[in-house]
């Protein structure tokens, strides 16, 4: 389980976090979703030890990331895009990710494999399209065959096909009984695929909840949003 409990960031004078709360729970696909710059990958930041919060907390199974004992394995993370070297092929980047965390080597092609990528192991990422790129990036958080995924944006890119894909894999992650956390500010493309969705502006949770309830009474996702932030701005 992901647990955010009054999680706050300040940059300078900037108070980009305000007390955000929120769970991604095991055989669930939880959307973590708003609009750019309302603090989303900030949040997933800190969850995953790259950031310190200002206050508050934010745990894997209980545990600070940096305390984790094998985080590879525990979760799979990818934020902006493949991570990997444009001069190294996709083969090279997850054999060295594989070495460096203990994995099997056996999971390089496993992964490739599971993402589409078989037949591109050995092209150099930067000669890959901003899609390829989100595979990787995806191959890279799938090698530990960790129990969570967080995925910052991960659909960005793809195209309808691949959005399909993707929703088809989380959603047999989840199935599988693993914990899916996906941010995203394509309210539309990801709410096929979420059980549960949090919603973020202005650094502030304005609802979370299930999919079904958090958008009853509103023709989409994108409505409900919209009236729940007009609601929230005229009532601050
Ligand atoms: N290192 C930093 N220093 C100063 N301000 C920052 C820093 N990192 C993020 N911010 C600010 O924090 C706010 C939230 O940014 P964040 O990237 O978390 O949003 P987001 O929801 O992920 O948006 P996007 O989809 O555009 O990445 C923005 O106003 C951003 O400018």
């Amino acid at each position: 389980m992901l647990s955010i409990t009054g999680l706050a960031k300040r940059h300078g004078p900037h108070q980009v976090l305000h007390d955000v709360t929120f769970h991604a729970l095991p055989g669930r696909v939880t959307a973590f979703l708003g609009p750019n710059g309302a603090g989303k990958s900030s949040t997933l930041r800190i969850l995953l030890g790259l950031d310190r919060a200002t206050a508050g907390t934010a745990l894997v199974d209980g545990r600070p990331y940096r305390a984790l004992r094998d985080p590879l394995r525990t979760v799979g993370s990818m934020l902006d895009g493949p991570g990997a070297h444009r001069s190294r092929t996709a083969r090279n980047h997850l054999s060295w990710v594989a070495r460096a965390a203990g994995v099997p080597q056996r999971r390089v092609d496993e992964v490739l494999a599971q993402v589409g990528l078989a037949g591109a192991g050995r092209t150099r990422v930067g000669r890959f399209s901003l899609g390829m790129g989100q595979r990787l990036g995806l191959a890279t958080a799938l090698l530990g065959e960790p129990r969570a995924l967080v995925l910052d944006e991960p659909v960005n890119g793809l195209d309808p096909e691949g959005i399909r894909w993707i929703r088809g894999l989380l959603r047999g992650h989840a199935d599988a009984g693993g914990t899916v956390l996906l941010s995203s500010h394509l309210m539309g493309e990801v709410a096929g695929v979420a059980d549960d969705v949090v919603l973020l502006a202005g650094g502030r949770v304005v609802a979370a909840g299930l999919l079904t309830d958090v958008t009853a009474g509103h023709a989409s996702l994108e409505d409900a949003f919209f009236a729940l932030t007009t609601t929230t701005e005229a009532t601050r």
